[in-house]
């Protein structure tokens, strides 16, 4: 979104707002008067508004429109110009709501500072209170593995006290689902939980976000921290925080309070803070892009969060769940899932994690054929050996230049891996779906060279081979 509606009764000003604009990528739309104005507002509300506070042949003047911009649309944020020497009504706008005021005569690049930082500001606003309004919603976490269950039995333990929780794990694993429900099984449970996303913004306009604003026509702005005060305060992706950033945040952990940009008296907040990173912090710390001392105050109980590889019993269930889920807020069919789609959805490979399990169903319920239940065919099929639309396998290439002996041996390796892997490490499963006894499939194991291991709670198969040179 970057259509901007410039609001000017001088026609040369507005077209050279409007072209300079333009050739900095946005998208523009021009009125002349408060008729011309009111009428474009309504009919599509835009990004950003600039608006000249007075105009000739209008019903309204600039504050006139100001003041229902702000009543209907108050996520719109409006600069408003003012002519040379109308401070005084410029600041009243300020208090009106208005994101912030340029002088006329004004210089080009004064402009575009003040526009960027008005739509950076209004996005992040945005999306915060998105988040906001999801923290009534309990805190859904999925899954009955016994990595998962040993993820919140630790999650459990740190709910009631007030340590720093730093949660680890690769990206769409579920840290944020994790750090919320933290928060809503913690004595903080009807406090805010904020979060803040540290990932590709520039260091001043982060402190302003975090820090609030103070001083200027604007008077006193809340940062993030101020509005997290008496909840918890949630770092996504902390690893991305600019290194200053960092330093500040640092001091505040320290200190228990900051000074907003522009001002001079001490907050004081009473945040609990939890982080997140999918990047290892003390590589980052031996290349000087994260500090040491801010990660040992923020790493006061670690806590990995299990990939979805780690986690395939929960496929099923959670599978179940999203189907449910883009039911209820989409309205897309409530479809039931056969064994044979589980079983390769059980197989696959997830890079993504659970965000991309939630994706795939959401996409096999729009683009489904309308029958149900979701079938194999429906799913992405990953290359290996596979079974063509008449049942026969086609085989990969490799295992096709192999004698019968190897061949086969390499298939059952294959097989038993994805299997074992398939049920949690579950040899009693495993046996009874491939259809062995428990003890002929050990043997069967052993000779193969597969050993199970026991990573994150949860059992693992891989070769011997593997195990070795990793140990
Ligand atoms: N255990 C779970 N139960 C239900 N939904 C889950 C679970 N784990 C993750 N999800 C869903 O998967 C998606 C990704 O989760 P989340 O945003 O918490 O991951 P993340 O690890 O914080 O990702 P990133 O590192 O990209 O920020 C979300 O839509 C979330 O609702």
């Amino acid at each position: 979104m970057s259509d901007i509606l410039i609001v000017d009764d001088e026609r040369d000003i507005r077209e050279l707002i409007g072209d300079i604009l333009e050739d900095e990528g946005f998208t523009t739309r021009l009125a002349g008067n408060s008729q011309e104005a009111m009428a474009q507002i309504s009919d599509q509300p835009p990004a950003l508004l600039i608006l000249d506070i007075w105009l000739k042949d209008s019903k309204m003047d600039g504050i006139d429109i100001l003041k229902c911009v702000k009543r209907d649309y108050p996520e719109v944020p409006v600069v408003i110009i003012s002519g040379h020497g109308n401070i005084e009504i410029a600041v009243a706008a300020i208090k009106q709501g208005a994101y912030d005021f340029i002088e006329k005569p004004f210089n080009i690049d004064q402009l575009l500072v003040v526009i960027r930082r008005a739509m950076e500001t209004s996005l992040l606003r945005r999306e915060n209170s998105k988040l906001k309004q999801g923290d009534s919603k309990p805190a859904e976490m999925i899954g009955d593995s016994a990595s998962f269950r040993a993820l919140v039995s630790q999650l459990d333990k740190v709910t009631k006290s007030n340590g720093r929780v730093m949660l680890t794990g690769p990206a769409g694993s579920g840290k944020e689902v994790a750090a919320r429900y933290v928060h809503a099984n913690s004595n903080r449970a009807n406090a805010p939980f904020v979060t803040v996303n540290c990932a590709g913004m520039e260091p001043d306009v982060m402190e302003e976000i975090l820090f609030g604003r103070e001083g200027g026509q604007r008077g006193v702005e809340q940062g993030l921290l101020e509005q997290a005060h008496g909840g918890v305060i949630y770092f996504d992706e902390v690893a991305d925080m600019p290194l200053g950033t960092q330093s500040k945040i640092l001091r505040v952990l320290v200190d228990q309070q900051f000074t907003r940009v522009g001002g001079s008296d001490k907050v004081k907040v009473d945040l609990r803070v939890i982080s997140s990173t999918n990047r290892d912090l003390q590589t980052e710390i031996a290349a000087g892009t994260f500090r040491e001392e801010l990660y040992h105050r923020l790493n006061v109980v670690p806590i990995a969060v299990p990939s979805l590889a780690e986690r395939r019993e929960d496929i099923p269930v959670l599978a179940r769940f999203f189907v449910e889920l883009c039911n209820q807020a989409q309205g897309l069919p409530l479809r039931e899932i056969s064994h044979d789609a589980i079983a390769l959805m059980q197989t696959m490979t997830w890079p993504g994690n659970v965000r991309q399990l939630k994706n795939l169903m959401e996409r096999v319920l729009i683009l489904g054929d309308g029958t149900d239940p979701i079938e194999a065919r429906e799913l992405p099929q990953e290359t290996g050996p596979a079974a063509s639309d008449d049942g026969r396998v086609v085989l990969s290439g490799t295992l096709a230049t192999l004698p019968l002996r190897e061949a086969r041996e390499a298939f059952e390796r294959e097989y038993l891996l994805t299997q074992i892997n398939r049920f949690g490490g579950n040899i009693s499963r495993t046996a009874s779906f491939v259809g062995m006894e428990r003890s002929a499939l050990h043997r069967k194991l052993k000779s193969l060279g597969v050993v199970t291991s026991q990573k994150s709670g949860a059992r693992v198969a891989r070769l011997e081979e593997d195990v070795q040179e990793a140990s």
